[in-house]
């Protein structure tokens, strides 16, 4: 396609409208054509998706999804047919679908900013605006969602004892994580997929991140390429990395590699996760537009829309094991941490095991139903670390329903280091954008400072386990405000005129 001048012919829209199927199927990303033919049965995310696209135009669809580096480094350039002439493709006529209409009458009448005072207030506004398809899959949890619930609710079960007559008049909230000195004891975790949310994705977190000088977990499953996170970090700002381990041992040693190279402070191995967790609201939300290879154990006639998270996870390593930790502390130097550890057990043999930190944490609820909430398996595990004098040998974080700054101090008081905070800045993000994600930093600080003072403690090394009480902590009697398990299963009775949806 390139004539004798340097200039090269553009394709027109009918050119590439001719190479729609699996036979010879080529689409176009932001205005460039990509004969991807011989990628479709290697693709994570199963050929259908593809093959809805073969001959049209996908970024629309591919932008949330795919980082923009994908193609330039999974797609042998041969395969790179040039520019199209974008006016002879016709755009798919978007039909207003009363939906999408509804949605942007919400969008009209969201809440102003100021109005949000918590970080709940988020959740809601970003549930009556964000897509169907984006709020699915930032809100779902695993199978009945009951560990989903417990994560914040266990917080509930814990009281505080605090102290009186403390000169509180400076209270200090600051700390270190990994030797990193932050504002506030959160960081901002790995949650994939932020464009589905804000067009930007996570480089909004970035910047938030920076803005409030805590440290962003940069996943493996973002939108955003790694390079834009790291190239989107100011001056001396922190970042780590969340890693899934590819079966492919070589694509993660070099991603490992270049993470370091790229200034990042510690590799957070996620360990709970050998394979996604069934998420029905995002199955449901049939997520058809991104297709996946559950498991791909049924052949091609699996029913493959089982929602975003089994499309972009096929490439995890179930194999994952304790013998592969000497591996990780051979091509690293920067510290080691698992995520997602949920057992005093387990955390012993990660002290044993040379790493320098685990997160007590169930995913967000997005994995095993009816694991513990973090703050539960951190009030086992540090009384035992405790009685061993094993506490300073490791960092312990949790994450999971964080959503208070009562919820930090918490943690701490019982030893955290720190806390993992995931949704909340998915959902100031995908409502607000970056104003958002300001706002629920701030408003966090607003709590922590607050609460620090009535609890009697003027910086954190005066938070003790003395000043909760956790007695009721491992009961799991859960009110669950409206059960949908109820109301819409067990004991639901169809009425006359009810709809079966
Ligand atoms: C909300 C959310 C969480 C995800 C997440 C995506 C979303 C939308 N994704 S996931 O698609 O695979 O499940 C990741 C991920 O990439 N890697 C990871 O280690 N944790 C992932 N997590 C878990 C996250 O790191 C925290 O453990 C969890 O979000 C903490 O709970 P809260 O959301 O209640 O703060």
């Amino acid at each position: 396609h390139t004539s004798n001048d340097t200039q090269a012919v553009k394709l027109s829209g009918e050119e590439v409208g001719k190479h729609n199927s699996r036979e010879s199927c080529w689409v176009i990303i932001h205005g460039r054509a990509y004969d991807v033919t011989e990628f479709l049965p290697e693709h994570p995310g199963g050929a259908k998706i593809i093959l809805k696209y073969a001959g049209k135009d996908a970024s629309d669809e591919y932008d949330p999804i795919h980082p923009p580096d994908t193609l330039d480094k999974f797609l042998d350039k041969k395969f790179h047919l040039g520019e199209v002439d974008m006016n002879t493709v016709e755009q798919e006529t978007k039909e207003e679908d009363p939906e999408e209409q509804e949605r942007q009458e919400r969008i009209k009448r969201m809440p102003i900013l100021e109005q949000c005072y918590n970080l709940m207030d988020f959740e809601a506004v970003a549930r009556r605006v964000m897509k169907r398809t984006a709020w699915a899959y930032y809100s779902s949890g695993a199978d009945d969602e009951i560990t989903m619930r417990e994560n914040h609710s266990a917080f509930h079960k814990i009281w505080f004892r605090p102290r009186v007559l403390v000169d509180v008049e400076k209270v200090d909230f600051s700390t270190t994580m990994l030797g990193t000195k932050v504002d506030i004891p959160f960081y901002v975790t790995a949650t994939a997929l932020g464009k589905l949310g804000n067009p930007e994705g996570e480089v909004i977190l970035t910047r938030g991140a920076k803005k409030h000088n805590v440290i962003q977990m940069i996943p493996t499953l973002a939108s955003c390429s790694f390079d834009e996170l790291v190239d989107a970090a100011e001056g001396n700002q922190v970042q780590w990395l969340q890693l899934y381990v590819n079966k492919n041992r070589d694509i993660t040693k070099r991603i490992v590699e270049h993470a370091e190279k790229r200034g990042c402070k510690g590799l957070f191995i996620t360990v709970d996760a050998p394979q996604l967790g069934r998420r029905e609201k995002d199955m449901r939300s049939k997520f058809s537009d991104v297709g996946s290879n559950v498991q791909s154990t049924g052949g091609h006639d699996v029913d493959r829309s089982q929602g975003a998270a089994r499309a972009i996870s096929s490439f995890i390593d179930p194999a994952l094991s304790w013998k592969d930790i000497p591996w990780f502390q051979s091509i690293t130097k920067m510290p080691i941490l698992l995520k997602g550890v949920q057992r005093v057990e387990d955390v012993i043999r990660a002290i044993e095991a040379g790493v320098q930190g685990v997160v007590l944490s169930n995913h967000g609820g997005r994995q095993l139903d009816f694991a513990r909430s973090g703050i539960e398996v951190l009030a086992e595990v540090m009384p035992v670390l405790r009685e061993r004098g094993l506490e300073d040998k490791i960092e312990i974080y949790i994450d999971g329903g964080v959503r208070r700054a009562t919820d930090i101090i918490k943690a701490l008081c019982l030893g955290a280091k720190g806390v993992g905070i995931g949704r909340p800045f998915l959902f100031a993000m995908s409502a607000y954008g970056l104003p958002g994600v300001d706002r629920a930093m701030q408003l966090l600080k607003d709590e922590m400072e607050m609460n620090m003072r009535l609890i009697g403690a003027a910086k954190i090394e005066d938070l003790d386990p003395t000043m909760v009480d956790t007695r009721n902590l491992s009961s799991h009697t859960t009110v669950v405000p409206t059960d949908t398990l109820s109301l819409g299963a067990y004991d639901a009775l169809i009425g006359p005129k009810e709809k079966v949806s």
